[in-house]
């Protein structure tokens, strides 16, 4: 009998990667590319969507050699994203009419302030579950319409489509026949209202944005259309944005379970079942998916540093080499140097949303050595995540029994014995910590009929538990030390 096989293609912010999974939902095989970050200026970030899918795209055929297998053996695919990052491009030509504009840029603060002006904050709060804030879709597909040489009236005359990576990744690989997102990709756009379930009116009329501009909103779950692969025709069964991807993936399906995913940035997601529940502490109300004709939210807690921080360490710094490293570091710093890194490279996200925010490091003594800032810097995910679950559990009212990890960052021992430490919560990291290429497998593996969701909680496997040791007065110290820290970066550009 011939052998199936699932692939998920998980397009990161840093990395596209492909990821095979056998009948029995194991991962047999990985591949990864890393693609370039553009900084064109101070606070703004850009991917070439073209490279985008050309690693994308390579991975997937890489895989498929490496690993021996028939295009005939995949039974389906299934795309996860980075999310929010916007691309707008000719529905005629596919040609990107710019860079993709990344999730972490911050060049439309302004449009944010003028939405802020014109009172809709609480009308966004309330119908599309977010803050207003450059990180979502919405500002930058209107600041690509301002910017860009006569795409206002391409887009006027509905010759201009937009997309977030998913989008981008499935008009393409369906030679530009389906222009199509998954409800969790819609609901991070700052354009999508999560009550009614549909594009909202009033925001695009606010934003200026045509709505012939807008993919299609579809399940997460759900037969998109195919691609060919190597002549072989291949149906792309289930799309998700990543932080929601790695919440399927890590089984959390009751509500209160929750994770937290150390890629790029943090982003820690509670279930809250089908209660859309909006945040009285700072976070956002966002769909976890929609399966089976039933819709689930989530509340999440986003951090836009954290992995990127330890990124920053190896080729801002060149402090260390790898990021690996940064464990071997970070044990060899010594004394009671109580340095604090704040990584708001890109402002300040969940639960503090400051755009104008900007990094610092504190503490600085004479004997402040490298290790101490590699140490600090490490910390510093631990105490966003802090910041974020600390909220989490105010506007839940329950205290987390354990938090599930997963992430590259998640493989980093001394980080998550600190993360234990500081949240006086154990952490549990599974086997695999590819949640979100799991989450992505198992979504289209359920539409194709190969899967039950069942499988996913059976599958997972702890490979390790951190349990807190830190004495409480140490904790609170520490901690306070990190409050103050904070409250110097906020604000700091006008
Ligand atoms: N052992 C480690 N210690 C600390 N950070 C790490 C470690 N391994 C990877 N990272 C960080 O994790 C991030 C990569 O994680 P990944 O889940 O692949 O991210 P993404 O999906 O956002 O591209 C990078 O930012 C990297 O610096
Ligand atoms: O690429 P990641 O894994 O850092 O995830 C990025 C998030 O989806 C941004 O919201």
């Amino acid at each position: 009998m011939a052998a199936k096989y699932i692939i998920a293609l998980d397009q990161g912010t840093t990395s596209s990667r492909a990821v095979l999974f056998d009948e029995q939902g194991e991962i047999k095989g990985i591949a990864q590319k890393e693609f370039a970050q553009i900084f064109p200026q101070s606070g703004w970030v850009e991917h070439d969507p073209q490279e985008i899918l050309k690693t994308q795209l390579s991975v997937l055929s890489q895989l498929i050699n490496e690993q021996g297998i028939s295009e005939k053996e995949i039974v389906a695919l299934g795309i996860t994203n980075q999310r929010e990052t916007a691309v707008v491009w000719d529905r005629n030509t596919g040609i990107p009419v710019y860079n993709a504009i990344v999730w972490q840029d911050k060049r439309t603060a302004y449009i944010c302030e003028e939405l802020k002006q014109q009172g809709l904050e609480d009308y966004v709060r309330q119908n599309t579950g977010l803050v207003i804030d450059s990180y979502f879709s919405a500002t930058k597909v209107r600041w690509i319409l301002d910017h860009v040489a006569g795409a206002k009236e391409k887009a006027s005359r509905g010759e201009l489509i937009f997309g977030t990576i998913d989008t981008w990744l499935l008009w393409n690989m369906t030679a530009g026949k389906v222009h199509a997102t998954d409800i969790t990709n819609a609901s991070r756009t700052m354009l999508y209202n999560i009550k009614t379930l549909q594009w909202d009116e009033k925001l695009l009329k606010a934003l200026d944005i045509p709505s012939t501009m807008l993919p299609e909103v579809k399940p997460s779950a759900h037969t998109y259309g195919s691609t060919n692969v190597n002549g072989v025709s291949i149906n792309i069964c289930g799309i998700a944005g990543d932080q929601q991807a790695a919440l399927f993936g890590q089984a959390c399906f009751e509500p209160g379970m929750a994770k937290n995913t150390y890629g790029t940035g943090c982003f820690m997601l509670m279930n809250t079942g089908s209660t859309l529940q909006l945040s009285k502490h700072g976070l956002l109300t966002t769909i976890a998916w929609s399966l089976d004709g039933e819709v689930e939210y989530a509340l999440e807690g986003s951090v836009f540093i954290a992995g990127a921080a330890v990124q920053w360490l190896r080729d801002g710094l060149h402090l260390i080499d790898q990021s690996k490293d940064s464990e071997y570091f970070a044990s060899k710093a010594l004394g009671p140097n109580e340095v604090y890194v704040v990584p708001a490279f890109a402002g300040l996200g969940a639960p503090y949303w400051d755009m104008y925010a900007r990094g610092a490091i504190f503490g600085l003594t004479r004997d402040t050595g490298k290790d101490h800032i590699v140490k600090a810097t490490l910390e510093s995910l631990a105490y966003q995540t802090k910041d974020v679950l600390t909220a989490m559990e105010e506007d839940s009212g329950i205290p987390l029994k354990a938090l599930r990890v997963d992430g590259g960052a998640s493989a980093n021992n001394m980080l998550m014995q600190f993360q234990a430490d500081i949240l006086n919560t154990p952490v549990e990291r599974p086997i695999v910590i590819e949640s979100t290429a799991t989450g992505a497998a198992y979504l289209a593996g359920i539409e194709a009929g190969l899967w039950k969701k069942s499988q996913i909680t059976n599958n997972r496997k702890i490979e390790r538990s951190f349990t807190p040791a830190m004495p409480e007065e140490e904790r609170a110290k520490l901690y306070n030390g990190w409050k103050k820290a904070v409250q110097r970066t906020m604000k700091w550009i006008d």
